[in-house]
């Protein structure tokens, strides 16, 4: 990206809970900075009319970076081009609702966004995917957006990490900020494992880096079932606290996570976690998953750090995540399969591709272009 050109950013689900805290972040200066920003704002029909409303707020907040804002429903006039899209719109988990439901709802719009992406936006694009199933639903888009590389693409547990670092700051009693390097392993989902004993480490004021794993011995239990299960939890938690869900943490996060891959990098030797697609084997997680690493970023790219060595309860935990994640791209893979173009994943109906003509159908042709 041009440091200096105006940063155009594609946001679905704008008019929802995470689309409205998320929204001022982006407009405001807090992830680029002072550079010019134009916003695309993507809904459904029925939400476009809160749309509007937003889109005068942004107007009355007189956002001296923030130069236009376009409001469609149309996913091709919202990705054409723009530099960064975070795909946060998605089908709702309903009451009774079986997981595969919630997979097979959340596939169809993934696959029209993702032939979107495809068709219209610059091969170097950026794509941060937050509505759930969140690696699933990346999985799916960057499946689809055949052209553009799989490495553009990444979903959030940044917001699991923080969640993290953040418990283990409360049991030790220091800053948040002084916690480094805890991982979100695997899915953003409960089968998670969150990890402060493999690479995290407490930052002293002199620089010096002291292993988690040494600060939490006498912790043990703690740092591997207590603190494992409130992180992945936590979100449930703030739901039956609050009666709403974390929508103000997941904007946050969703913030930092771009602000961090695209715009400041990790500093040395620091990891966050993201969930990225697989295609190396990592850690012997089987390859063709959008799977939480421990990555580092640097210059708009993210490197999933490799090396450490992973105890044998990490690895059992590991497998579970790893197992759901295969069963969510088995439930994917059938929806998939008319146009299937699974990336690193055999398929017998691979070589059939379905038209972005058919695939507009795809979502019950609801979208209506609409430039407010
Ligand atoms: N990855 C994470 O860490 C994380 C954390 C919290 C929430 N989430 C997920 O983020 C998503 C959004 O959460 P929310 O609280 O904002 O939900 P919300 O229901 O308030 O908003 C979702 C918005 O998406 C819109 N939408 C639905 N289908 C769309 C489509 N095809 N195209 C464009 N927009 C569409 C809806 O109209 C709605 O305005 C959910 O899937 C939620 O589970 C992820």
């Amino acid at each position: 990206m041009n440091a200096d050109s105006v940063v155009k950013i594609a946001v679905s689900g704008a008019a929802g809970n995470i689309g409205y805290a998320l929204i001022p972040l982006l407009a405001s200066g807090y992830v680029f900075g002072d550079r010019p920003v134009e916003l695309r704002l993507l809904e459904i029909p029925h939400a476009l009319k809160a749309l509007a409303g937003i889109r005068m707020e942004l107007i009355d907040c007189a956002f001296p970076c923030l130069t236009d804002v376009i409001c469609t429903t149309d996913p091709r006039e919202a990705f054409e081009n723009v530099d960064v899209i975070v795909l946060v719109g998605g089908f709702p988990r309903k009451q009774g609702m079986e997981r595969k439901d919630l997979i097979e709802a959340n596939t169809k719009i993934f696959t029209t966004m993702g032939r979107a992406i495809n068709d219209v936006a610059s091969t170097n694009v950026k794509v941060l995917v937050v509505a759930n199933p969140a690696n699933t639903n990346c999985l799916v888009a960057l499946t689809e957006a055949a052209s553009i590389p799989s490495k553009n693409f990444c979903a959030l547990t940044y917001l699991d990490h923080q969640r993290a670092k953040a418990q283990v700051a409360i049991q030790l009693g220091v800053s948040t900020n002084r916690i480094k390097n805890v991982t979100i392993w695997g899915n953003h989902s409960n089968s998670q494992f969150p990890d402060a004993l493999t690479d995290g480490y407490y930052l002293q004021d002199d620089g010096e880096k002291v292993p988690l794993a040494s600060l939490l011995a006498h912790d043990l239990d703690w740092a591997t079932a207590d603190f494992v299960t409130t992180v992945q939890e936590r979100g449930k938690h703030v739901i039956e606290v609050r009666g709403a869900s974390s929508a103000l943490s997941a904007a946050q996060a969703s913030a930092d996570c771009i602000k961090t891959w695209l715009v400041t990098g990790t500093q040395d030797g620091e990891t966050v976690s993201m969930a990225v697609y697989n295609d190396e084997g990592y850690y012997g997680v089987q390859k063709g998953l959008v799977f939480s690493f421990p990555c580092e970023c640097k210059d708009g790219d993210w490197y999933v750090k490799t090396g450490l060595s992973l105890s044998e309860f990490a690895m059992e935990k590991l497998v579970i995540t790893e197992k759901e994640l295969m069963e969510e791209r088995e439930a994917a893979k059938d929806l998939l399969s008319k146009s299937a173009r699974i990336r690193g994943y055999s398929s017998a109906a691979s070589t059939a591709s379905m038209s972005s003509s058919e695939s507009e159908t795809d979502l019950s042709g609801q979208f209506l272009t609409s430039r407010i």
